[in-house]
């Protein structure tokens, strides 16, 4: 195996991203013998990384990831070991990290916990036909696969979940559980400290389709129409004012569209007044406990928030922001009250709004482990024997991996398809505001192809969109000017039947787009929220636990063992809880050999 060696030893591998997965791979690299490593990380150390980024210690706090990863993994190599470590602290999105750069490498892996920058890697990887080694955890489970051009599935084949999203008229009319409290008050939170965003609005919506057909356009003469940021800004955040728009008048209005609350077994929200509950200066607060202790941290918060946005500008909202925390919390408490939902505690509505999972060393671990098994297998040209491998705990902490080969290529994937082509359905004239009270007519622009369409829903970063040979999007900086950002489709003469190609330099990844003007948009899960609707990007679902799902229970290409030597009645029991029969057990070689 001394030509397996210098394999190992010659080869450069790119690393992206110095977190959990790759703090662990970086050390497993360099004791498996790897010599010329580059590592990118955007992100500082903190202290909330040190129960499992062993690299990372307290005086550590603040410094950049991949240059401290870089500093603490040289230790670990043997004197006389002539080591390379590009480590960089930016982001895998700049403008240098193009295809001929990447080209360089033999290898890629990814330790990333972002869809977008998952995305843009395997764009990278693909153009550049090298192979790419993903993976992910998420708390106990994890997974790894090997991308390769033509050969595999791309990251892209298949749905990776994003962040949940929830139907904008249950988040501002009908909340029904915490959470849809909780995804109200981050946007309630960015409507009056952030950066204005109209997919964010927290006022009543008289457009949901639950209403009948008059009494939107009843309510709306009613209602003045408000930019929440600059009302807010104009009244000085006043905590009290605010509590009456948010809290009363706004559940006034909510109870006056009288169709939403017939529905069976839904609860009618009840309007609270700030006076009220403290008492009208008299001292005989008349408010339950409840929210009293509600409106107290309500005041606090939105105080507090209010001299950070005034010393510091807009803010951004961050789980590991007290202020922003604290404001969500007493925000989504008091919203769950008035619909008679469960309170959260601060810690649980932390959680939840930050979408937190907690994040296990020993996953980490072995899906690092993996992941610098997949690469020496790679470099062993056993690509084509390489395995998708999914990590699961199941009963009584038994962990499983769960192995199997290559699964079929989506030949409608938007990436990796022969001819990347998409459909896009949506009003070329003119399309319904949910940004606002009223049922607006407003039309679809050319920032909303870039911003919404490209960027968003295709991933890319720098788009040019062209239009029979003619640009009418460019990625140059110069020519992003706000006037021609602001002009419709229809005044670049896009319409139903339009062909347009969509090109990427950075990814050298180009797409065709066919337009289809629709008057009404089809309808999904009875909403009818959207603006434009994408096909032909028609995915197999994918998540970390369906995944694993898929190959135990799925086709018979599953293959497992469990770790460890427990006893045969054991194995059993995890079997039958798997739903694996004897045939698909195999032994861990299997995965790695
Ligand atoms: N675009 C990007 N370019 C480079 N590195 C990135 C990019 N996006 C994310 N990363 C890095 O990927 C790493 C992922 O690691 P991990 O999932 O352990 O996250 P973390 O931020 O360290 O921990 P947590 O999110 O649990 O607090 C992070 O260090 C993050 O900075
Ligand atoms: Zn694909």
């Amino acid at each position: 195996m001394v030509w397996l060696k210098e394999e190992i030893a010659s080869k450069k591998i790119l690393v992206v991203g110095a977190g959990g997965i790759g703090c662990e791979l970086l050390k497993n690299l360099i004791l498996a013998g790897f010599l010329d490593l580059t590592v990118i990380d955007l992100d500082t150390i903190d202290v909330s990384n040190l129960n499992r980024q062993f690299l990372f210690q307290k005086q550590h706090v603040g410094k950049s990831k991949s240059l401290i990863a870089k500093e603490s993994v040289l230790k670990l190599t043997h004197a006389g070991r002539e080591v390379s470590i590009d480590a960089r602290m930016c982001s895998i999105f700049l403008p240098e990290f193009s295809v001929p750069w990447i080209k360089q490498f033999s290898i890629i892996l990814n330790a990333l916990d972002n869809v977008s920058a998952r995305n843009h890697v395997n764009r990278l990887a693909l153009a550049a036909d090298i192979p790419l080694v993903e993976s992910g955890t998420a708390g106990y489970s994890g997974e790894s696969s090997v991308i390769k051009k033509g050969l595999s599935p791309c990251y892209e084949c298949s749905e990776r979940p994003r962040n949940k999203t929830y139907p904008g008229c249950t988040i501002r009319n009908t909340p029904s559980e915490p959470i849809h409290c909780i995804v109200w008050a981050k946007f309630l939170f960015s409507q009056l400290f952030g950066e204005p965003d109209d997919e964010q609005e927290v006022s009543p919506d008289a457009a949901d389709p639950e209403l009948a057909n008059g009494e939107a356009a009843e309510n709306k003469g009613n209602i003045k129409r408000i930019n929440t940021t600059v009302w807010a800004e104009e009244n000085d955040w006043d905590p009290k004012i605010l509590f009456n728009k948010f809290f009363k008048e706004d559940i006034n209005s909510l109870l006056s569209m009288s169709k939403l609350w017939e529905k069976e077994g839904r609860k009618k929200p009840s309007a609270l007044d700030y006076d009220e509950i403290i008492g009208c200066g008299d001292g005989h607060a008349t408010g339950s406990k409840m929210e009293l202790r509600t409106l107290r941290a309500w005041h606090k918060a939105v105080t507090d928030a209010k001299t950070r946005r005034k010393r510091d500008g807009h803010l951004s909202w961050d789980k590991d922001d007290t202020d922003a925390m604290m404001f969500v919390a007493a925000a989504a408490n008091i919203r769950c009250g008035i619909f008679k939902i469960e309170q959260k505690t601060e810690w649980k509505v932390k959680e939840m709004a930050g979408n937190i999972i907690p994040a296990i060393a020993t996953a980490n671990a072995v899906i690092a482990a993996i992941v610098c098994l997949q690469a020496v297998k790679i470099l062993k040209n056993n690509i084509k024997k390489t395995k998708e491998v999914s990590l699961r705990v199941q009963p009584a902490s038994h962990y499983i991996l769960a192995a199997s080969t290559f699964a079929e290529r989506n030949p409608t994937c938007v990436v990796c398809a022969e001819k990347p082509t998409v459909t896009i359905m949506l009003d070329t004239k003119k399309v319904k505001d949910i940004s606002n009270i009223f049922i607006q007519l407003k039309k679809f622009t050319l920032k909303d192809l870039r911003e919404k369409i490209c960027q968003k829903k295709l991933s890319m970063n720098e788009p040019d969109v062209e239009k029979d040979g003619n640009i009418i999007l460019s990625s140059d900086e110069d020519d992003l000017d706000e006037v021609l950002l602001a002009k419709t489709l229809s005044e670049v003469g896009v319409g139903h039947g339009s062909i347009l190609t969509a090109e990427d330099f950075q990814q050298e990844f180009k797409l065709t787009i066919h337009v289809e003007h629709v008057e009404e948009l089809p309808e999904v899960d009875g909403q009818n929220e959207l603006e434009f609707r994408i096909s032909g990007q028609e995915k197999a679902e994918a998540t970390i636990s369906s995944q694993a799902e898929e190959v135990s229970v799925g086709k018979k290409r599953a293959l497992s063992e469990k770790i460890g030597n427990e006893p045969a009645a054991k194995v059993q029991k995890i079997m039958d809880h798997l739903d694996l029969d004897e045939d698909e057990i195999i032994c861990t070689d299997d995965i790695i050999c």
